[in-house]
């Protein structure tokens, strides 16, 4: 997300198939475990709590967390079952203390910052979370179990692979085949396709960019969708004629088993929970606005923009421009409808950015 250039186009186009569909469905029983664990946390809130769930936002982050690091790394945190969990609290610092950075212009200074006690307290929290990624920490009990994850996997592979390389073919050779019977076996996470890539080309994707990768899908990964999930569900409990549509939507995907797994091809009859989930990246986008730095100069109506400055797009006044929002504060999934939605200007909305570095998990 940092890297520009050359570096970032590469890793770009090595990054872009591990958000294929097909890759994409292999996730949804790690979903499926993750969010069946937060409807029995739920339900067991509603039975203890005389039928009231407070708040629901650290159960929604746990779980995106959960869910994330799955994925992203082929392992458990356990965040929802264990709520101390040190390194969930972390990524939570984290994001907190570049709040505290934007919404503090004297800590903007590279040099100011890096003598702050913010400045210190991020280098902590960001130091952690790098060791956790080359030695991923799992909680079973009061076990503290230390799992080198990336050589733990690595090694895995590697082994795998030698062994099936029977015909003295260089190294990597067969790297494809052999993810793909690790495939047959377990769910691949984003980990591994990062892996089979520095196997196939050690000097162009270190085990350094490795790490960098994985710190990136979770950190844009985790509280991007964790907000957009908060949000969307505030603003359709403002709103109960919408939340009557979405009921009557899922009672007709779900009806005769309402607590079975989600299945992938559910989420094509989720067109109307679809347009309000839109609507909720209009109104609060969770990137609320993207930065470039200019490298060539260009012309907005009569400004001329020279090369080097650091130019802001705010998506979160972008998605109010009455132009195309009338009404804007007003939660309306219906612009979201097939018509409205072709007749609109492409880049009126863009919660995902647009362009060549627009979000690589939008789908
Ligand atoms: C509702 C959820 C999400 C929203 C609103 C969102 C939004 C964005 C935006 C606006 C950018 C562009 C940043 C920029 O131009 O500077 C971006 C980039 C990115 N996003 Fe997302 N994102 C979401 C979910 C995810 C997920 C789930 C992942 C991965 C697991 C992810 C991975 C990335 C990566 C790797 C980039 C950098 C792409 C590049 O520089 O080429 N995002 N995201």
């Amino acid at each position: 997300m940092n890297s520009t250039g050359d570096r970032w186009r590469g890793h770009r186009k090595m990054l872009t198939p591990a958000f294929h569909f097909r890759i994409l469905e292999s996730f949804v029983p790690i979903i499926n475990k993750q969010q069946h664990i937060m409807v029995k946390i739920i339900d067991d809130m509603y039975a203890t709590n005389g039928g009231v769930v407070d708040d629901v936002r650290p159960l929604i982050t746990n779980c995106a967390l959960d869910i994330i690091c799955e994925t992203a790394m082929g392992v458990s945190i356990d965040a929802q079952t264990d709520p101390e969990s040190k390194y969930s609290k972390a990524v939570r610092k984290v994001l907190d203390l570049f709040t505290v950075r934007f919404l503090s212009p004297w800590l903007w200074n590279d040099t100011v910052f890096q003598f702050s006690p913010t400045g210190a307290e991020q280098r902590k929290t960001i130091k952690y979370l790098h060791d956790f990624t080359d030695a991923v920490s799992i909680q079973f009990g009061s076990n503290l179990v230390i799992v080198l994850v990336i050589q733990r996997k690595k090694k895995e592979i590697l082994q795998r692979l030698n062994a099936e390389s029977t015909d003295g073919s260089a190294p990597g050779a067969d790297i494809d085949q052999t993810m793909n019977d690790i495939g047959t076996k377990r769910v691949l996470a984003f980990l591994d396709n990062l892996l089979t890539q520095n196997i196939k080309n050690p000097e162009q994707f270190t085990e350094r960019d490795i790490r960098a990768e994985v710190d990136t899908f979770m950190s844009a990964g985790q509280d991007t969708s964790s907000a957009t999930t908060q949000f969307a569900l505030q603003l359709i409990g403002h709103y109960p004629d919408v939340q009557a549509k979405i009921h009557e939507e899922l009672d007709s995907i779900y009806g005769d088993d309402p607590t079975r797994d989600i299945k992938f091809d559910d989420l094509r009859h989720m067109k109307y929970l679809e347009k309000c989930i839109k609507e909720a990246l209009r109104i609060y986008p969770p990137v609320l606005f993207i930065a470039r730095r200019i490298t060539e100069e260009f012309k907005i109506k009569d400004y001329s923009i020279p090369a080097g400055t650091n130019c802001m797009v705010l998506f979160y006044q972008l998605h109010r421009d009455p132009k195309y929002f009338p009404n804007p504060e007003v939660f309306d999934p219906e612009r979201f409808s097939a018509d409205s939605t072709n007749t609109r200007h492409a880049f009126a909305y863009t919660p995902f950015s647009a362009g060549p570095r627009n979000c690589i998990g939008q789908r």
